[in-house]
């Protein structure tokens, strides 16, 4: 059974001792995953004890780091407290990047045509 918390209840959870974070109306306690972070504690700590979904979002997280966040939920908003999620495509590259554009005129970094064939990923 999922468990079931308040925001008011997150909100106990703010610092280094206990970190949960609401990310798309699931709970994750990130206490154990704070110096395992890719992206640092120090962002984890600013969203611990509220809701941090833009701010994951607008990091483009990987599918790998949404599949790594399974092992740190530990319940679910109430449902009173829900949000309607805006999930961007976890797929690389998203709405703001359009494959139109690259139109590599102004190729910054690759030399001729020898560089990668993916296209770059600004974050
Ligand atoms: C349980 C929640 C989270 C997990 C499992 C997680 C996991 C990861 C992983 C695996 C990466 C490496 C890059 C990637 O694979 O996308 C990463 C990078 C990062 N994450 Fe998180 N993250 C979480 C929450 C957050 C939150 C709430 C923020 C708030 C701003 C955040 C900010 C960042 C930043 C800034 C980077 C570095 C991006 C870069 O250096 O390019 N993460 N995270």
């Amino acid at each position: 059974m999922t468990k079931q918390y308040s925001l008011a209840d997150v909100k106990t959870h703010n610092d280094n001792r206990s970190s949960w974070i609401v990310i798309h109306n699931n709970i994750y306690d990130v206490t154990e995953f704070l110096n395992e972070h890719p992206g640092g504690e120090e962002v984890l700590l600013e969203q611990a004890g509220k809701d941090g979904s833009e701010a994951f979002e607008d990091v483009g997280h990987s599918s790998d780091a949404r599949e790594l966040m399974i092992k740190y939920k530990i319940g679910e908003l109430i449902e009173s407290e829900r949000k309607p999620v805006k999930e961007k495509n976890p797929d690389w590259g998203n709405s703001s990047t359009n494959p139109d554009s690259s139109n590599s005129e102004n190729a910054e970094t690759a030399p001729s045509d020898l560089g990668s064939s993916q296209w770059h990923l600004e974050s």
